[in-house]
């Protein structure tokens, strides 16, 4: 398959029927990056241009392919299925039937109105089926990758809860996010001190004990300096 190329038919789980997806037209994925790029860059110039930039200035005429590049490759990168990690599965070999809590995992996402960041941090949490486990960086990987795209906080979380419970064969997962959005405190109210608090907790993080533990370890700090 022409990763680069990809359709919306050929995505399947990801975008189409995952719990909740990315509003997404259905050509979303007919064009190769390098296009994207192109399109993009043309009609960046066009806002700096109305915006009275002079785009034979030495420093300004690489912006709209920096922009487009930018967009594309680097902080929307998170839209092209062919960007997402493969979370490969081990065996729960040693039964381990604990909670575990990867936690302060960085969230460096962008908001949807405004198309400025929101960053913060994500805490996960989960309990393994018995079955199956996967690798720590994965859980990670897997937040990064939803946060590179155009998104709402709520709509992160979920993404993420989605996604984990798939690639863990679990019910029993947390969400946890904590972020600051730009949009927020750089434009409009311009309020610096609020920060924004998502959860989602499912299975059996809906169980009072067991959402308290969780919060207990993800405000404790028990790291090693
Ligand atoms: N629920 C939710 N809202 C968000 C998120 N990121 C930004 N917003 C909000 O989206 C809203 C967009 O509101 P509008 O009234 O259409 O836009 P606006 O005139 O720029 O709003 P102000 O920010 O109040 O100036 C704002 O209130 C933002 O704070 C998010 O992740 N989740
Ligand atoms: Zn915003």
């Amino acid at each position: 398959m022409d990763l680069d190329k990809i359709t919306a038919e050929e995505i399947g789980e990801d975008h189409i029927s995952n719990g909740v997806n990315t509003p997404l037209r259905d050509d979303a994925f007919e064009k190769t990056d390098e296009e994207k790029i192109e399109i993009i860059q043309e009609h960046f110039a066009e806002i700096m241009h109305a915006l009275g930039l002079d785009l034979t200035d030495d420093s300004l005429k690489g912006t709209p392919y920096r922009v487009a590049k930018m967009y594309v490759k680097e902080i929307f990168e998170g839209l092209n299925p062919k960007n997402k990690p493969v979370a490969r599965q081990f065996n729960n070999n040693y039964d381990y039937q604990g909670m575990l809590v990867e936690k302060n995992i960085q969230v460096t996402s962008f908001c949807e109105h405004h198309f400025l960041p929101f960053i913060g941090k994500a805490h996960v949490g989960y309990i393994s089926s018995g079955k199956k486990v996967i690798g720590l960086s994965k859980i990670n990987r897997i937040v990064d990758y939803y946060s590179r795209r155009p998104q709402v906080q709520e709509r992160l979380t979920l993404q993420i809860a989605d996604e984990l419970q798939e690639a863990l064969e679990t019910d029993d997962v947390a969400v946890f996010i904590d972020s600051k959005h730009l949009c927020v405190s750089t434009r409009g109210i311009k309020d610096q001190s609020s920060s924004t608090i998502t959860a989602e907790y499912r299975g059996a993080f809906q169980n009072e004990d067991t959402q308290q533990k969780f919060i207990d370890y993800i405000t404790t700090n028990t790291e090693i300096q």
